[in-house]
C-alpha cells in the first residue's frame, strides 16, 4: 500500500497549489484526479476554456474594432463552429503541459482515478487500467479535498448533451447555434450570453430574479444591461423556466412559469453548481456535506471537522473562484505542514468576463450607503481617455467610491476593455489604505486606460470642493 505525507483529491486550482506548496515544504505528495489530464474544472470546462472562447469570439467577430469602424464591422463574415475549438485545444494543451511540468519539477506524483474514503487516513482509488477496473489503497498523513463542483441538474430540465446542455458539456464541443437560450443569469450565464451575442447569435437570457449580479455596483450592472439590450440580447428578468419540451423539429422550447414559450436551437442551463462530494464516502472519514454537497471548514486554516483533513476551492462554497481557490489551497498546505500563511478574505477582486468585461473590488456605492458611511463617488468614461479614443472604446466606465472625510478609497468598479487588469490598481490603493489624493497627485502613463483612475479621482475631488459646508471639506483636498 502506497503512503504519502499529503494526498490531494482534485487537481483544480486549489489542489494543484496545495500540492506544489506541500512539495516545496519537503513533503511526499500525491494528487488524485478522475480526469485523464490535470487541471480540474477550471482548466477543462470552466475558467480557461470559457475565457479562451471569449478571446476567439472577440477576435473573429472584430468586436474590439466596432467602436471605431461601426457596429456593422466584422473581422470574419462566416464564423464556423470548427473555428471555436482551434484556440481552445491549443490553450488547454499548453496549460496542461505547464502543469505537468510543474508537478514533475516538484516531485508531485499524479494518479488518474476516482478517490473515496475507506477511513480517516485511508483512500480507495478506483481506476481503469487498460480494460481492467482496479482499486488502489493509499494511506495519507494529511489529506486535502479539492473536488470542486458539478453543474446542478434539476429534474425539470431534460439534459440530452446536444440541444439542452450544462456549461461543462457545452464547452467540450462548442458549436455556434442559430439561436441560444441561456437559463440563469449568474456569472456563467452572463459570460456565455454576451460572448455568443458578440458573434451575432440571437440570445435570450432568462433569470428568475429581478436583478443581475447583485454583488456588483448598480451603475456598472445597469451599463451592462443597457449594452446587452442595445445589441439585441433578449433579457427576461423575473422569469423562470417551468420545464423544457421539444417541438416538432425536435428543438427545445422553454415553458416559462407565466406560460410564455421561448425556443432556440440550443438551451444552455447555467443555474448554479453543487459540490462534487457525492461519491467520496465522506461518512467513512467522519465528515458530512450540506444539501448542496459543500463541506464546512475553519475559514482561517481550511481544516474540516477532522483536523488532518482539509478542504479548499469550490467544494467549500463562496466565493467559488479559481483565484480564491488557489490561495485557499496554498494556505491549507502551509497550515498542514506548520508554515505561517494568511489567506486574504477581504478586498477580493471579482472579474466577470462578459463582453464587455466587468471587474470590482471593495465597497459598492450601495454597500457604503447600507453601512451608513458618508461617501462620495467619481466616474470616468473610457471615451474621456485618449487611449479610449485610439482604441475606439466608447462603452467603458470606471467608478470610484471614497470616504468623504478621509478621502480613503473604499471601492473601484469598472466595465470595459481590460477591466479585470485595471482593477488591480484600485485593489492596491485600497489594500494599502490609500486615499483618492494618491490618484490625483500621481502621474500616469499617457495614453492609457489607467488614466481613468485619475479622471474619476478628480471627479470626486471636484465634487468635494463644491460641497457647501467648509468644515466638511476633506482632509485630502488640502493636500492637493
Ligand atoms: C464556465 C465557468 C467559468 C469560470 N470562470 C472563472 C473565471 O473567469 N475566474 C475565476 O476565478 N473562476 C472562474 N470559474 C470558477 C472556477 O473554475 C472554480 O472556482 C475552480 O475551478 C475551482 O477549483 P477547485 O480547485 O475547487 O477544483 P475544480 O477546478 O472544480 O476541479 C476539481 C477536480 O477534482 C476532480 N474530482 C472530483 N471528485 C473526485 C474524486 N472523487 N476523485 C478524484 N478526482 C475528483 C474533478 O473531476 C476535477 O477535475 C469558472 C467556472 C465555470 C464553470
Ligand atoms: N468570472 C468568474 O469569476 C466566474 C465565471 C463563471 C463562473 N464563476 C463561478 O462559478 C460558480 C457558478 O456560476 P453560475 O453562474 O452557474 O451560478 P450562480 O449561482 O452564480 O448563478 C446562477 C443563476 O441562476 C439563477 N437561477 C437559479 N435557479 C434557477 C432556475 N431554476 N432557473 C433559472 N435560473 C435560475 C440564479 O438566480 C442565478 O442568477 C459561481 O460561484 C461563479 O462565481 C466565476
Amino acid at each position: 500500500m502506497a503512503q504519502f505525507d499529503f494526498v490531494v483529491i482534485g487537481s483544480g486550482p486549489a489542489g494543484r497549489r496545495a500540492a506544489i506548496q506541500a512539495a516545496k515544504l519537503g513533503q511526499s505528495v500525491l494528487v488524485i484526479d478522475d480526469r485523464k489530464k490535470l487541471g480540474g474544472v477550471s482548466l477543462h470546462t470552466g475558467t480557461i476554456p470559457s475565457k479562451t472562447l471569449r478571446e476567439t469570439a472577440l477576435n473573429l467577430s472584430g468586436w474590439r474594432e466596432r467602436g471605431f469602424y461601426g457596429q456593422g464591422y466584422r473581422a470574419r463574415q462566416d464564423i464556423r463552429s470548427e473555428d471555436l475549438a482551434v484556440r481552445l485545444d491549443k490553450t488547454i494543451a499548453h496549460e496542461v503541459d505547464v502543469l505537468e511540468h510543474q508537478f514533475t519539477r516538484n516531485g508531485v506524483k499524479h494518479l488518474v482515478g476516482r478517490a473515496r474514503f475507506e477511513s480517516p487516513h485511508r483512500l480507495a482509488v478506483d481506476r481503469e487500467v487498460g480494460d481492467q477496473r482496479i482499486t488502489e489503497i493509499i494511506e495519507a498523513e494529511k489529506i486535502l479535498i479539492g473536488v470542486g463542483t458539478t453543474p446542478y441538474h434539476p429534474d425539470n430540465i431534460p439534459f440530452n448533451g446536444t440541444s439542452v446542455v450544462d456549461s461543462d458539456r457545452f464547452i467540450l464541443s462548442p458549436r455556434l447555434p442559430r439561436s441560444l437560450v441561456v437559463v440563469g443569469a449568474g456569472v456563467i450565464g452572463i459570460e456565455y450570453a454576451t460572448i455568443f451575442s458578440a458573434m451575432d447569435v440571437p440570445v435570450t437570457l432568462i433569470e428568475p430574479r429581478d436583478s443581475l449580479l447583485d454583488f456588483m455596483d448598480r451603475d456598472i450592472v445597469d451599463h451592462l444591461v443597457y449594452l446587452m439590450r442595445d445589441r439585441g440580447v433578449d433579457l427576461r428578468l423575473g422569469a423562470s423556466v417551468r420545464h423544457v419540451v421539444f417541438n416538432e423539429r425536435d428543438e427545445p422550447v422553454c415553458v416559462l412559469a407565466d406560460g410564455r414559450l421561448v425556443s432556440a436551437e440550443t438551451v444552455l442551463f447555467t443555474a448554479g453548481r453543487i459540490g462534487a462530494t457525492g461519491s467520496l464516502d465522506l461518512a467513512k472519514a467522519g465528515l458530512t456535506a450540506d444539501a448542496r454537497g459543500r463541506i464546512e471548514v475553519d475559514r482561517s486554516t481550511f481544516q474540516t471537522a477532522q483536523p488532518h483533513i482539509y478542504a479548499a476551492g469550490d467544494v467549500i462554497g463562496f466565493p467559488s473562484l479559481a483565484s480564491t481557490s488557489m490561495e485557499q489551497g496554498r494556505a491549507a498546505a502551509c497550515h498542514a505542514f506548520g508554515k505561517d500563511c494568511a489567506c486574504a478574505d477581504s478586498n477580493l477582486p471579482y472579474g466577470v468576463y462578459a463582453v464587455p468585461e466587468l471587474s470590482s473590488v471593495g465597497l459598492t456605492e450601495q454597500e457604503a450607503r447600507r453601512r451608513g458611511i458618508a461617501y462620495e463617488c467619481g466616474i470616468a468614461r473610457f471615451r474621456e481617455t485618449s487611449r479610449g479614443h485610439i482604441m475606439g472604446s466608447h462603452c467603458g466606465m470606471l467608478k470610484l467610491v471614497c470616504e468623504q472625510g478621509s478621502g480613503k478609497l473604499l471601492g473601484a468598479h469598472i466595465i470595459g476593455e481590460g477591466a479585470s487588469e485595471l482593477i488591480h490598481i484600485g485593489q492596491a490603493v485600497i489594500g494599502l489604505g490609500g486615499t483618492v489624493s494618491y490618484l490625483v497627485d500621481n502621474c500616469f502613463n499617457y495614453p492609457t486606460l489607467a488614466e481613468a483612475y485619475k479622471i474619476a479621482a478628480l471627479d470626486i475631488w471636484n465634487r468635494l470642493q463644491h460641497s457647501a459646508v467648509d468644515s466638511l471639506q476633506p482632509q485630502f483636498a488640502k493636500v492637493c
